[in-house]
């Protein structure tokens, strides 16, 4: 079992959620889900508006609302995150899982430069001078393949397009080379030109630094590009699951029938 206490994990995580239940003011809204994600495994969760998907996420990162009570069981490498303290849970999102969200503007802050914010995890867990962090900003912007990565270090987040800050959004989440890459709604605020760059990056990312990736998305499409897996969610509950070309091409559950029929019907 791996302990995070007695130094750097590095490699995919794997993570299995059990039995996860999660109540908010006395009402049940996610009612006993549990899957695995192997290590390196690209995971779509898929679903309709309100079926549970980002309280899924918020479970995994620890990031419930203070009045959550949630119950069940959430492992990353053997280590049970459910019940840590907020101190050994920010650690573990610094340093092992990344997150991206739909809005980068709501993830980076307006008034810092890009290159501050994208190293920002870095810098907590090492002592990085001035030009080592520039440098390192310089780096992270070549990989996620933000063109002109001097530029783009010294902007702000309004000077840059909106795929260029989900780009920087995903350098900061992926600083610290994290193990698990929690990625909600990346690409709904994004065009579908930009929206294709981004997800192949995800892949691109998994592949070369050995990182799992759950993607929470409402549209099939996004899943197909990107994941190998996907659960679809109703009401708080896992619905179906399979691989993305078992669940394409023979959906059961009728929820998965209109996420398909909603991408018109094919979702390449
Ligand atoms: N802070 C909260 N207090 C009470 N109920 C909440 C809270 N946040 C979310 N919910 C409820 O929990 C359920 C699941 O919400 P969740 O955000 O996980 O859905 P989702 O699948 O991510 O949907 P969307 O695609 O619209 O973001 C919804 O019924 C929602 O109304």
């Amino acid at each position: 079992m791996n302990d995070t206490q007695s130094g750097p994990e590095t490699g995919a995580t794997e993570l299995v959620v059990e039995d996860l239940r999660v109540a908010i003011g006395g009402t049940e809204i996610l009612h006993g889900v549990s899957f695995s994600l192997e290590a390196g495994e690209r995971l779509g969760i898929i679903g309709g508006s309100g079926s549970g998907k980002t309280m899924t996420a918020l479970a995994i990162a620890g990031l419930l609302p203070r009045e959550a009570t949630v119950s069940g069981s959430v492992r990353a490498n053997g280590r049970e995150l459910l019940g840590l303290t907020d101190r050994e849970l920010a650690a573990i999102r610094g340093d092992r899982i990344g997150m991206v969200f739909q809005e980068p503007k709501t993830a980076l802050s307006p008034f810092r430069r890009l290159g501050v914010q994208m190293t920002e995890a870095l810098a907590l867990h090492y002592h990085l001078g001035r030009d080592q962090r520039r440098e390192a900003a310089l780096r992270l912007a070549r990989q996620v393949g933000l063109r002109d990565p001097e530029r783009i270090v010294r902007a702000y987040p309004h000077e840059v397009s909106g795929g260029q800050r989900q780009r920087a959004a995903i350098a900061a989440a992926i600083s610290a080379s994290p193990g698990l890459l929690l990625a909600d709604e990346p690409t709904t605020a994004l065009d579908v030109t930009v929206q294709r760059g981004i997800l192949e990056l995800f892949t691109e990312i998994t592949d070369r630094d050995e990182c799992s990736l759950v993607c929470i998305t409402h549209d099939i499409a996004v899943v197909n590009q990107v994941a190998e897996r996907v659960l679809v969610f109703a009401d708080g509950q896992i619905v179906e699951q399979g691989s993305v070309r078992e669940i394409l091409e023979r959906p059961a559950h009728a929820v998965t029938q209109a996420l398909i029929a909603a991408a018109g019907g094919e979702a390449a």
